[in-house]
């Protein structure tokens, strides 16, 4: 575990760790920090640096210390305060007695405020009058919150990208294949609420069961302490305290541990090595039976772009990448086929063999039978490099000189002794990403073009908004006030 986030980094900021010790580690309102450090040509630069772990623009989290400051006692206290003020505004406890309350009410009292992104209860409804609120909330819409919920989205990276049907379907049709009981979805919300709703309606031997980590509050509203833990996957920290950890331990140690598989889908623009420890924890707090024969390794399913592989496998050297292309209902650019603008190139890291996990057949995946793995329909064997070498669904072909197959649209540019681009700059020397050093994509198609730093604006803003609304009460933060016509929307007859 020692080595994640390590080495692997040579421009830029590394984060650092294992060179972490839990007591002296500062604490923003997003728990626990990261220690930083800058790095050019492989070597450190600088003083090293505590930021916070989830928001990569400061904008969004102001945390900063310098890893040798000395901070003074009433620094500490502000800070602390400061931290307690950006928790939600009620305890999960307490958003689960307004859940039982709101069920109880009739159809035509359940009313949620869409500016508020919050269930109202009949006392609250003066408090939300102006605001765009929806009446007639059903047990159906209690029983999908993140289609009553708006995404957290924003172009930057850290946005909530949320899976079609079609990915959803996938998922649960390879679970239940695979013989797994239970899921921890950890930052796949909409595969939490389609796992608790198809199998309400199966038999109890079929019935799988599912339980929430997000950093996503408003979930708290629809799902008890057993079904969601606030949580943040880039230090593995519970909001919910110790109480909210042995819950999620309880839930992975069930029947001896077995059957349990965890699905997570990160924010793209998040730092790898750190969702990597995190994982690794995770997989620490589940048992395994001493059963021989039983994977000594928590099953996972990481959701994430392709061209991240190198950097997953660095962290997790048994993974493999899936051809399976997930998709998103609200993202154009990552959509299946022909509906979305290109290929989605988000793809599935696990480490269940991958003989094991059948891609469809009705979407053109086939099965081959030298690389013991499904693959997508123009990934062709190339006979020499003993492999289905696609990594982005296209057809490759294979490059005599370079010995390797490349992307369809490169060829062999014999000044550089290399296969690029048409266009590529001659005589370069770097090669891919400018950004990243990956070869497989351009500066311009990195996920972290936008990322400033090691900060990037997120939902974490839109979520500060939404706080700070809840707190105020009446105020509409302005981030929700972008469809103003809506806006003005007639408010159900009642409230007054
Ligand atoms: C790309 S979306 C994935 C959603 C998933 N495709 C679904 O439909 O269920 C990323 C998810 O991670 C959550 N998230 C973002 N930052 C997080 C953090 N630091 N810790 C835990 N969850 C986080 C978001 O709230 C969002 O639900
Ligand atoms: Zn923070
Ligand atoms: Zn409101
Ligand atoms: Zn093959
Ligand atoms: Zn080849
Ligand atoms: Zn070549
Ligand atoms: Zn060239």
């Amino acid at each position: 575990m020692e080595e994640a986030g390590e080495a692997l980094q040579r421009e830029g900021i590394k984060v650092l760790l294992s060179a972490q010790s839990g007591e002296h580690v500062p604490h923003c309102p997003h728990g626990p920090t990261l220690l930083f450090v800058k790095v050019s040509q492989g070597k450190e630069q600088g003083r090293r640096f505590f930021a916070c772990s989830a928001c990569r623009d400061r904008k969004d989290c102001r945390f900063f210390q310098w890893a040798d400051e000395k901070v003074s006692q009433a620094r500490l206290q502000s800070r602390e305060e400061y931290n307690r003020s950006c928790q939600p505004p009620m305890s999960h406890q307490q958003y689960m007695t307004r859940f039982q309350e709101f069920v109880a009410l009739p159809l035509a009292k359940r009313r949620f405020c869409r500016d508020c992104q919050q269930l109202l209860l009949e006392g609250d409804w003066q408090e939300h009058s102006g605001h765009r609120v929806l009446g007639d909330v059903s047990i159906s819409h209690l029983k999908r919150p993140s289609q009553l919920l708006h995404p957290l989205e924003n172009k930057k990276s850290n946005a909530q990208y949320l899976f079609t049907d079609r990915s959803c379907s996938f998922f649960l049709d390879a679970i239940t294949r695979l013989g797994y009981k239970r899921v921890l979805c950890v930052g796949t919300p909409r595969l939490h609420e389609w796992i608790r709703s198809k199998s309400s309606l199966e038999e109890s031997q079929r019935k799988v069961k599912s339980l929430l980590l997000d950093i996503d509050f408003r979930y708290s509203q629809f799902y008890g302490e057993d079904e969601f833990g606030h949580y943040n996957m880039f230090n593995h920290h519970f909001f919910g305290g110790e109480a909210a950890h042995n819950m999620c331990q309880k839930f992975l140690r069930e029947d001896g541990g077995r059957g349990v598989i965890v699905v997570t889908d990160p924010p793209f623009g998040g730092l790898v090595e750190p969702l990597a420890f995190s994982f690794k924890k995770i997989s620490n707090m589940w048992s395994p039976t001493s059963d021989p024969g039983d994977s000594a390794e928590l099953p996972m399913f990481w959701i994430f772009p392709y061209f991240f592989e190198t950097r997953i496998l660095q962290c997790f050297p048994g993974f493999t990448m899936l051809d399976y292309q997930v998709d998103y209902d609200n993202h154009t650019m990552y959509k299946y086929g022909k509906t979305g603008r290109k290929q989605s190139p988000v793809r599935i890291f696990t480490n269940i063999s991958p003989e094991r996990i059948v891609l469809p057949e009705s979407e053109g995946y086939r099965f081959c039978a030298v690389c013991k793995r499904y693959v997508a329909s123009q990934n062709t064997h190339c006979d020499i490099c003993m492999s289905c070498p696609s990594k982005d669904g296209r057809a490759w072909k294979h490059c005599p000189l370079c010995k390797r197959c490349v992307k369809p649209s490169w060829s062999h540019c014999s000044s550089c002794n290399r296969c690029a681009l048409e266009d590529h700059s001659c005589g370069s020397t770097v090669k891919g990403c400018f950004l990243c050093g990956d070869e497989d994509h351009k500066r311009s198609s990195c996920p972290r073009r936008l990322v400033s730093g090691i900060h990037n604006k997120g939902q974490n803003q839109s979520k500060r908004k939404l706080k700070q609304c809840a707190k105020k009460g009446a105020s509409v933060p302005a981030g929700w006030k972008k469809k103003k016509k809506q806006k003005k929307k007639k408010v159900p007859s009642g409230t007054s």
